[in-house]
């Protein structure tokens, strides 16, 4: 699937993955309406793409995933400005196991919640042109963090979800694929000032350190790459692409015959 022409929206875009994600987008041709609930990081993000050539494709609304009136907010302006949305990046996220409620709410609520808001303009069930969606899980959605737990199990929540969903919308007709993005630690503020953001598991932040020296980090640019390949590689439907130091791998899922129903 080519970009040109094509309307995306990323959450998180202000920083980090997201940022790194909307760039790659937008160089490779997409309209892309940039969500975040960091209004002066969003802007100069979107400045910054929008001074590369002068057809003024990239927008930033600010938007907090947590709240379902501002997504659907955001998802109507998108659809008025740009006509319409074909890709959406549920990046936005987290790492706060003391604050683990907050955790759940971004990192998984707020995925369902966009991902429901943007079926309105893209399911073909509703008149859309159908499309992509992408959710960033993490490794640590398949390979736990003991030192994260809330955090693990939100990115096992989104993956789940979008393998469930890419059946759902092949059963139904809503022509969109649904894909998981999983990276090993990536250089991004999210790893910054792990003492405070691991609460009670802060016994087991020395292990977790040793990941970081152990592996290393990787680049958003290297994230990036992989959304590309998810998002224009029509054939990619319920897949979930992990990406570390050592390179790219598609996961595979254990299929249980006595208990499993054919469901597609
Ligand atoms: N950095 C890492 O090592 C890894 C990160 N990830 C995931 O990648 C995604 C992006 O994280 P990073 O770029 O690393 O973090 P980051 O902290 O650099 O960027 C996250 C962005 O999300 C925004 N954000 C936070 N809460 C929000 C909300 N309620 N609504 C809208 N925007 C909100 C922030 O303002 C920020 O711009 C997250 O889902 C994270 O879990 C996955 C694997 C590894
Ligand atoms: C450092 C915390 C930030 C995590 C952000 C991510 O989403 C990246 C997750 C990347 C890799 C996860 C690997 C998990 C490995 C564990 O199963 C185990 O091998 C680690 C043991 C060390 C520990 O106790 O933390």
């Amino acid at each position: 699937m080519s970009l040109e022409g094509k309307v995306a929206v990323v959450t998180g875009a202000a920083a980090g993955i997201g940022k790194a994600f909307s760039e790659i987008l937008f160089r490779n041709g997409a309209k892309v309406v940039l969500l975040d609930v960091n209004e002066s990081g969003g802007k100069s993000v979107m400045e910054a793409l929008n001074k590369e050539d002068s057809q003024d494709r990239a927008l930033f609304l600010s938007c907090d995933v947590q709240s379902e009136e501002q997504l659907k907010a955001a998802f109507k302006t998108t659809a008025e400005t740009f006509g319409g949305i074909d890709i959406l990046c549920n990046n936005a996220g987290i790492l706060n196991e003391k604050d683990w409620e907050r955790t759940v709410g971004i990192n998984l609520v707020g995925v369902i919640k966009g991902t429901y808001a943007a079926l309105e303009h893209m399911s073909k069930l509703n008149g859309g042109r159908g499309g992509v969606i992408v959710n960033t899980a993490s490794i640590a959605g398949i390979k736990p963090l003991p030192s994260c737990p809330v955090y693990s199990a939100t990115k096992s929540a989104v993956i789940g979800f979008a393998r469930a969903m890419a059946i759902a919308s092949t059963m139904a007709g809503y022509g969109i694929r649904f894909n998981a993005l999983c990276p090993a630690l990536v250089e991004t503020e999210l790893l910054a000032s792990l003492t405070e953001k691991l609460g009670q598991f802060t016994v087991l932040e020395q292990p977790t350190r040793q990941l970081l020296d152990k592996h290393g980090v990787i680049k958003t640019s290297v994230v990036a790459e992989c959304l590309l390949e998810l998002v224009t590689d029509e054939t990619k439907n319920g897949e979930a692409l992990m990406v570390s130091s050592k390179g790219q791998m598609y996961a595979t899922f254990p299929s249980i015959p006595p208990l499993e129903v054919e469901l597609s």
